[in-house]
């Protein structure tokens, strides 16, 4: 392993030993959600987002840090689309917190090396906000796991920039379809997802747990400014 200065004293590791782990068959859609579904991801009810919309079906991907092999289907998908879209990066960032086991598997799987961007920097130590060994200059893509209005990625972004990064991508396992896509499109993001909402109401009409008419209720539910 060779760790090169650049001019303002951070580094860039250079491991020639390190190979890209080859991937594994592509992940079907129906496939991962099934897994999730299995988990217990998927809840109906009433919760309460982020933003403090009320919503009737809550995904919690935070449950699948719990199954090593699932947690590595979700990245593996998310490789997947990333291969596909032949997307150029030299960094992964997860979005904090639910993010970071599986950038840590996308960079690991890729072989791209990762940061980490903290939710706030510490008071202490180097008070670094985003930890790792980068070069100014460098891409960063984000990832994240479950996405609603994409405000975390746009704030995530916004910290990368200030560090005199770029960032042009960011990918999550499940896009809510709130908007996402087009509000950080005004900040130049482009927005991928693997899984969509309504892909996961279609499963659970699948699995009898839900009727199309309660799917389009739920739909223009969430299709409500918030
Ligand atoms: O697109 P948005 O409207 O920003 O919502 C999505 C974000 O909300 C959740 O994180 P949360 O804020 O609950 O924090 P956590 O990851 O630390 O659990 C989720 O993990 C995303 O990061």
């Amino acid at each position: 392993m060779t760790a090169a200065t650049t001019a303002n004293g951070s580094h860039t590791i250079e491991d020639a030993t390190l190979t890209k782990t080859p991937l594994a068959a592509p992940v079907q859609e129906t496939e991962l959600f099934e897994e999730l579904y299995q988990m217990q991801c998927f809840r109906t009810g009433e919760f309460f987002l982020k933003s403090g919309q009320m919503t009737p079906i809550y995904i919690d991907l935070r449950r699948i840090m719990s199954s090593p092999r699932i947690l590595r289907m979700a990245a593996q998908a998310m490789c997947d689309k990333i291969v596909a879209k032949n997307l150029k990066f030299d960094y992964v960032v997860g979005v904090p917190y639910a993010a970071l086991p599986l950038a840590t598997l996308v960079s690991d799987i890729l072989n791209v090396p990762m940061l980490m961007k903290r939710k706030e920097a510490k008071a202490y130590g180097t008070k670094q906000l985003i930890e790792g060994v980068y070069s100014p200059g460098g891409t960063v893509l984000l990832v994240e796991d479950v996405v609603t209005s994409g405000e975390s990625i746009r704030e995530t972004a916004e910290a990368i920039r200030k560090e005199n990064l770029l960032v042009h991508d960011a990918i999550a396992v499940l896009d809510r379809q709130q908007g996402a896509t087009a509000n950080l499109a005004k900040d130049e993001l482009n927005f991928l997802s693997f899984l969509t909402m309504e892909g996961v109401l279609d499963g659970m009409i699948r699995k009898n747990e839900m009727t199309e008419e309660r799917k389009h209720e739920i739909i223009a539910h969430l299709a409500k400014p918030f």
